[in-house]
C-alpha cells in the first residue's frame, strides 16, 4: 500500500517504522526532520492512506489549516478528548471526512518498543470493518492486529486510560504500594467503563487491547509519559515544571480537563479523573486526593 504518516513525533515515527515492513511509506510532519523518505505536506496528502499522528489537542487546527480532501483513507493515531470542546476525534475528523474512511488504531504500544520491532498487539476500529481489516492487514509481522466497529469505546478507552496512568503515577510516587494501585487501576477500569457507555460504546471493549491492555500497560511503566506526570505531582511539582522536564505530549493532561466538563455537563460520576483534574488545575495536594478516593 502507498502511504504517508503525518505527525513525525515519537508515535508518528514508530508508525512510520512499523507500517514501512510491508508497505511504501513516507512521512511529513510540520517542521521538516532528517528522516528518510520525509517529504512534502503535498507529496504526504496524495497518498491514498494515510497514518495521522498528530496530538489529540493539535487535530483541530492542523486540518483547519492543511487538509485537503483527495479521497484518503484515514487511520486516526492520537488518543485524546479535545479539551476546548469535549470533542472526540471521530467527531473532529468527521467533520473533514466521512467516517466510512476513517479508522482508529488503539492498544498497549510505547513507541519506544515499536521502534524496536517488539511484539505488540493493537486494535484497529472502524465503522468500516474491510477498511479496518486493511489497515490491519498492512502492520508487520510482529504487530498482531485486531479489528473493531466500536469507535466510540476505542476512542474513550484510549482517552482516558491516560487519565488514570496520571493517578497511578500519583499512587506510585506517594509510595502507596501494590495494592493501592491495583484497587486503583480497576477502579478506573470501571470508571472509563461507565463514561464510554454513557456514549453508547460496548461495555466489552473497555476489557480488550484497547481499554484494559492499554490500562494495565500506560498505568504501570515509567515509559508512559502520563504515568511521569503522575510521578511528579506526587513530588509536589508544578505541572509547567513537570510538562518541560517531559519534553513530549502527555495527552491526559487535556483529556483530564476535557472529562471534568463532560462530567459536569452529563452529571456522570468520575472520582478517579475529577481527583486528576484538581490535582493538575487546582494545585490539589495529592495526598488530599488519596484521602478522599478513598473516603
Ligand atoms: N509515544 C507513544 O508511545 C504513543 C503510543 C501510542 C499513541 N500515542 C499517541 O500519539 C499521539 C502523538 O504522541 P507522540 O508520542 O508522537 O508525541 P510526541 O511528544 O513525541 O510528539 C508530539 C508531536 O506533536 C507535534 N506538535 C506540537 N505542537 C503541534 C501543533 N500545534 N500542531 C501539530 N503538531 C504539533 C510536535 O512537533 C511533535 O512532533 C498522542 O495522541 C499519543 O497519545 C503515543
Ligand atoms: O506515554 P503515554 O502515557 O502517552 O502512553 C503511550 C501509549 O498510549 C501506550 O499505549
Amino acid at each position: 500500500m502507498k502511504m504517508a504518516v503525518i505527525g513525525a513525533g515519537k508515535w508518528g515515527q514508530a508508525l512510520y517504522h512499523a507500517f514501512s515492513q510491508k508497505n511504501d511509506v513516507v512521512i511529513h510532519s510540520r517542521t521538516p526532520r532528517e528522516i528518510e523518505n520525509f517529504v512534502s505536506l503535498d507529496e504526504a496528502l496524495s497518498r491514498e492512506y494515510q497514518v495521522m499522528a498528530i496530538p489529540a489537542q493539535f487535530v483541530r487546527s492542523w486540518l483547519e489549516k492543511y487538509f485537503e480532501d483527495r479521497g484518503q483513507k484515514i487511520l486516526v493515531a492520537a488518543k485524546g478528548i479535545e479539551t476546548a470542546t469535549g470533542a472526540f476525534l471521530n467527531d473532529i475528523y468527521g467533520e473533514f471526512v466521512p467516517q466510512q474512511r476513517l479508522a482508529y488504531i488503539s492498544g498497549p504500544s510505547f513507541a519506544a518498543e515499536v521502534v524496536q520491532s517488539l511484539p505488540t498487539a493493537l486494535m484497529i476500529s472502524s465503522v468500516n470493518l474491510e477498511l479496518a481489516r486493511t489497515f490491519s492487514d498492512a502492520l508487520p509481522n510482529y504487530i498482531k492486529g485486531y479489528i473493531s466497529d466500536d469507535i466510540i469505546g476505542a476512542e474513550v478507552s484510549g482517552a482516558y486510560k491516560n487519565v488514570i496512568a496520571i493517578a497511578s503515577g500519583v499512587c506510585d510516587g506517594l509510595g502507596l504500594g501494590n495494592n493501592a494501585r491495583a484497587a486503583l487501576i480497576s477502579r478506573g477500569l470501571v470508571e472509563m467503563t461507565r463514561f464510554g457507555e454513557a456514549f453508547g460504546a460496548h461495555s466489552e471493549t473497555f476489557l480488550s487491547l484497547g481499554g484494559a491492555g492499554d490500562l494495565f500497560l500506560t498505568a504501570s511503566s515509567t515509559l508512559s509519559r502520563n504515568y511521569r506526570v503522575g510521578l511528579g505531582l506526587a513530588k509536589g511539582k508544578k505541572m509547567d515544571e513537570i510538562l518541560k522536564e517531559l519534553g513530549e505530549v502527555a495527552e491526559g493532561v487535556g483529556t483530564s480537563k476535557a472529562l471534568q466538563k463532560i462530567a459536569e455537563k452529563k452529571g456522570i460520576y468520575l472520582p478517579i479523573a475529577s481527583e486528576v483534574y484538581a490535582m493538575i488545575e487546582k494545585g490539589k495536594d495529592p495526598r488530599q486526593s488519596v484521602r478522599d478516593l478513598l473516603g
